[in-house]
């Protein structure tokens, strides 16, 4: 078999209870010593412990009457207040049941907007708001048990662009294996869904997004899959897995969902407008039509079921899933849909379509929905139930250690952020601003007091600003992935949220170093090491601090520009408070600057600066001392430890604020 053959298709795994046949391509691909070697197409370890393997605790899937509504608007604006009126709740979902076995896949097939994705996240566990009817897993209600034998693999694929296929899955291979598995066999496992998927060709290829170029949009999609498969799911969830993908691909993934199936897993995914050849492979089809059910049951039942009810296809009929997404849309054969029709016509055709859809829900409520509720409410017999783990899975919440968790997501967050954290432009920034004010604070003397001191309250502004605009950006960013890792429950918050900080700390620590390091002596500063190395950690300090407002606004706000426009009055606000441009702030206003950590940097930065016997020219033949100052004498220099205590207080208060925003995500 040629190699690319190999490497590009997936599996012709005939099912997770028999042993794959086809050879074994035993050829390495040359890789660069630096890269990590992809797995082979299926090694003998891969077919030992492929995810096609069988689910080891089987889950009924059964949903009954799941009706969901939203609150709609008329559209209305009241002139004054901008606000809608409210209108009665629009039905999402009305009525809507099933049952999915372990073995089978199930489709929901329906036109945009029938309530497909509402339904797939309403099975997932995920769905908030007014949702009623019930869902069951083995006759029990969605529990962390449940949520941790569940994959689901939603329409937008979530995933780290700078990472590359193999990275991706390696990672969410140690984070949500059992820590009862070696970190060997976690990335064994990692390997073994590579080959699965037939990702091997692009295991090394970065997953791109946005301005990065990277794999396609189906390899992307089944790195999502695989993402999902590593944990050998008992339940798979997955929405429109195959939409903007080409039909050979589709074919691929939904061939794959089958063979998943076939092991013994429950597998439900929507689908907008399946090929005949896609069709063929499901089990079940549910069809809805606005929320409503028209079908649901067999796949291969489906045009007998209508036909029973008066509806045939047309001559020119090829596709069942064509048919009933027609019928679902209300046009029959009958209709005359695609003539060029007046505004009259329109309106009955309209008025038609309603009816015809009223009619099939009414014969689904009359002959489908009946056995199904039968069915639905039967007990069946379970082997080993997701429940049986219950117990186990309560006392053991987590897959991991709360250390492993740490160090998987501190690894990846310093790699995905690595082309950030030492970008170019940040250090270019960084150097070029250091070197200009060196050049104009160019040794600056204690007779220019006053430029001088411009100078400290320079460094406790701009190391303000600058870790503040950056740490705005890392929540709103990583909202999707938090979202999407946290409801799958791979790792507790205090986990992902130390790394985070932590991962940040070297660049956010480096370039104040470089900075101070190039504008302190350039500027003429006091030439003493003990003072250089005290004003290196006010700076250093202040960063953090400003980091800690930036993360607690992002996590509050959510929403980049929000913030952004939020801690640029901050800043200002800030600026003014300072003590460096007024002087003799009214005192009903005075007590801003309490709250600004730029005021008590750029105090700290003065404190260590100079000292009480220092004096400067006030006037010719004149001496004064520095403490005298106008501009030192109103910062009421004295105690620096509590200067020192009020940053401290403020690193912890906002990073307390920022892990209690994000706890409500
Ligand atoms: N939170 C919400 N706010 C407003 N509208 C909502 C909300 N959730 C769902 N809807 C509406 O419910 C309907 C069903 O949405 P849903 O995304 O489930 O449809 P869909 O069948 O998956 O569509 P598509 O195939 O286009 O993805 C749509 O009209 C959508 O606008």
């Amino acid at each position: 078999m040629p190699p690319n053959e190999q490497e590009s298709s997936f599996p012709k795994t005939p099912g997770a209870n028999q042993s794959v046949t086809s050879p074994v391509q035993e050829t390495r691909f040359s890789s660069p010593s630096h890269v990590i070697p992809c797995p082979d197409g299926l090694s003998h370890q891969s077919r030992q412990s492929s995810v096609l393997r069988q689910s080891l605790r089987p889950i009924i899937l059964k949903f009954e009457e799941l009706t969901y509504s939203i609150a709609s608007q008329t559209g209305k604006r009241s002139y004054w207040f901008g606000s809608q009126e409210p209108k009665p709740n629009r039905f999402v979902l009305n009525g809507v049941s099933g049952i999915v076995k372990p073995g089978e896949l199930l489709a929901m097939l329906g036109p945009s907007g029938s309530g497909k994705t509402t339904l797939v996240t309403a099975l997932a566990g995920r769905l908030h708001g007014k949702l009623s009817g019930t869902v069951s897993y083995n006759e029990e209600p969605f529990s962390s048990a449940v949520k941790r034998k569940t994959g689901f693999v939603t329409q937008e694929d979530v995933l780290y662009p700078h990472l590359t296929v193999l990275e991706t899955l390696t990672y969410t291979a140690l984070l949500r294996l059992p820590k009862e598995l070696t970190r060997k066999e976690k990335i064994e496992q990692a390997e073994t869904v590579v080959s699965d998927l037939g990702l091997t060709r692009c295991c090394n290829s970065v997953i791109g997004g946005g301005l990065v170029r990277g794999i396609s949009g189906g390899e992307r999609k089944r790195v999502s899959i695989g993402q999902e498969m590593l944990v050998n799911p008992s339940l798979l969830l997955l929405d429109e897995p195959t939409s903007g993908l080409d039909s050979t691909t589709a074919a691929r993934i939904v061939s794959t969902l089958r063979t998943l199936a076939r092991g013994g897993r429950t597998v439900v995914m929507t689908i907008h407008q399946p090929s005949s050849r896609l069709y063929r492979m499901f089990d079940k089809v549910l069809v809805l039509s606005e929320g409503s059910p028209i079908y649901s049951g067999d796949s291969g039942r489906v045009m007998e079921y209508f036909g029973s009810i008066g509806f045939q296809p047309g001559s020119n009929f090829v596709n069942p899933a064509d048919f009933v997404l027609d019928l679902a849309n209300g046009i029959t054969s009958d209709t005359k849909q695609y003539d060029q029709v007046d505004i009259n016509g329109r309106l009955d055709r309209l008025e038609e379509q309603n009816s015809v859809k009223q009619s099939l829900i009414s014969s689904y409520k009359k002959h489908l929905y009946p056995p199904l509720k039968e069915e639905v409410s039967r007990t069946y017999p379970q082997d080993q139930t997701v429940n049986g783990s219950r117990a186990e899975s309560l006392t053991n919440r987590w897959p991991t250690s709360w250390w492993m968790q740490f160090s998987v997501l501190l690894k990846r967050g310093l790699k995905e952020r690595s082309h950030e954290s030492f970008s170019g432009l940040r250090i270019f920034m960084v150097m070029s601003v250091s070197i200009l004010s060196g050049l104009l604070w160019w040794h600056s003397r204690v007779a220019h007091i006053q430029d001088q001191v411009g100078l400290l309250f320079f460094f406790s502004i701009f190391w303000g600003f600058f870790p503040l605009f950056n740490a705005i950006f890392t929540f709103p960013q990583e909202r999707p992935m938090l979202i999407k890792e946290r409801s799958s429950g791979i790792y507790r918050l205090s986990s992902y949220y130390i790394a985070r900080i932590v991962g940040d700390l070297p660049m956010e620590l480096i370039l104040p170093t470089i900075f101070v390091t190039i504008t302190y002596w350039m500027g003429g500063l006091k030439p003493s090491l003990t003072t250089f190395l005290l004003t290196l950690m006010i700076v250093l300090y202040n960063v953090l601090v400003a980091q800690g407002v930036g993360l607690a606004l992002g996590a509050i706000l959510m929403d980049a520009k929000k913030a952004a426009t939020l801690s640029s009055v901050l800043m200002l606000v800030f600026l003014l408070a300072g003590g460096y441009y007024i002087q003799h702030i009214p005192g009903f206003i005075a007590w801003l600057k309490y709250i600004s950590f730029s005021h008590y940097c750029y105090k700290l930065l003065v404190e260590v600066q100079y000292t009480w016997d220092e004096v400067y020219e006030c006037g010719p033949g004149l001496h004064c001392s520095v403490m005298d100052y106008e501009g030192i004498k109103n910062l009421r220099i004295g105690n620096m430890m509590w200067d020192v205590l009020a940053l401290a207080l403020m690193l912890f208060l906002y990073r307390v604020l920022a892990y209690l925003a994000l706890r409500n995500l």
